[in-house]
């Protein structure tokens, strides 16, 4: 019998790929990374559910505790990206460092297994030709989940199982219920789980980052109004900024340097290109010359058309987009598909790389 950890958060997705994985023969072990730090957050309510339902699979369950990895990797990521004006994307950084690699160090090194699987919607797919694992977008797009799942190595996604790729997560539920799952009503997570834990991640942040007075300006440089940190502001920010102008206005860079934030019109707020840094190429080799592709600068964001330019060195890209894109936001995933496959993705820089940037300081620029 094929062993096989499942990772557990004591949600629907992934108690429904334990059980089916269960139901199809697999003997499963099933396991939750302990992640925050703090009384009642976060893992503590999934670890219960998690606990109940391996009880009534009548599987081992294993915690983690992983608080220390997830403080180095995760909360210090973020706390000093918000500092330094850009806006990291958590969780495929926690992903790889956090979640599937240590998954797989412990099931291989603690347990003697040598799969791991998540709830996660997306699929792989062997290619013999190329003897790559290709990364491909969710059956259901509307929960697709593959931008998050960028950043995997060739080895990590070569013992891992995405159970919930090939099914709608309506399917899902029906599943979940069939099997009885307590988990099958549960309601979904609606965002990053540290903001769920902390309310907003303004709230999260500010328990390491003091508030700072600064300057909200044009991109000429005139004084519009304060702010009262940069941390609170991401690019392509429209509610909240708290002045009133006859045009609306968008957060177009962030200034740590001159601890202020620029803002201008939406033809500001809009770029024809941007660098892409750390980048992992996952279902094909790196290409030496240029590539179309098809772009998401964020998570929810359509895929839009683009010329992936490698650069010198191999760990990064250029992005020239077909069409002007607006809210390019350093920090974020850009994530290049072709059609269903997932190329390769990596992170947006800030704007020193980006023509027409130059309101940013001498010293921001050079950074
Ligand atoms: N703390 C954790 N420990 C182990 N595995 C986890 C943990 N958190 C998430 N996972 C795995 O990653 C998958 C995707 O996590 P995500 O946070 O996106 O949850 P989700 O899509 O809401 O899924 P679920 O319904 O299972 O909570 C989960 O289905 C689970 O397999």
């Amino acid at each position: 019998m094929t062993r096989i950890v499942v990772g557990l958060s004591g949600g629907v997705d992934s108690s429904t790929a334990a059980a089916t994985l269960h139901h199809q023969g697999y003997e499963v072990v099933g396991l939750t990374l302990w992640l925050m730090k703090g009384k009642g957050q976060c893992c503590s309510e999934g670890m219960v559910d998690a606990a109940a339902l391996c009880e009534q699979l009548g599987i081992p369950y294993h915690v983690v505790d992983s608080r220390e990895l997830f403080e180095k990797n995760i909360i210090n990521y973020l706390v000093s990206g918000y500092s330094s004006g850009v806006t990291p994307l958590p969780c495929s950084q926690c992903n790889k460092a956090v979640k599937f690699g240590p998954m797989l160090k412990y099931a291989q090194e603690e347990l003697g297994i040598d799969r791991i699987a998540t709830g996660h919607y997306a699929r792989i797919e062997y290619n013999g030709e190329t003897g790559r694992y290709q990364l491909l977008r969710a059956v259901d797009h509307n929960k697709d989940q593959s931008y998050f799942l960028y950043d995997l190595t060739q080895d990590l996604l070569a013992h891992c199982l995405f159970p919930l790729g090939n099914i709608p997560k309506t399917e899902t539920r029906k599943i979940a219920a069939e099997f009885g799952l307590s988990t099958a009503d549960k309601p979904e997570s609606q965002d990053l789980c540290l903001i769920e834990a902390h309310g907003s991640m303004q709230n999260f942040l500010e328990q390491y980052i003091e508030r700072q007075k600064g300057q909200i300006v044009d991109t000429q440089g005139n004084v519009l109004g304060e702010h009262e940190g940069i941390h609170r502001y991401t690019i392509g920010q429209r509610r909240g900024i708290g002045l009133a102008a006859p045009e609306p206005l968008y957060v177009v860079a962030l200034d740590p340097i001159k601890n202020q934030v620029i803002v201008g019109d939406r033809t500001v707020a809009t770029q024809e290109e941007c660098t892409v840094k750390q980048i992992n190429w996952v279902s094909m080799e790196p290409p030496s010359s240029p590539i179309r592709a098809e772009v998401q600068i964020r998570y929810r964001t359509p895929p839009v058309p683009v010329t992936v330019i490698p650069l010198e060195g191999g760990d990064r890209v250029k992005l020239v987009f077909d069409e002007r894109q607006f809210g390019v936001t350093p920090g974020q995933a850009a994530v290049w598909y072709n059609g269903e496959i997932l190329l390769g993705g990596g992170i947006i820089e800030p704007a020193k790389a980006n023509a027409g940037k130059d309101f940013l300081s001498g010293d921001t620029l050079a950074k």
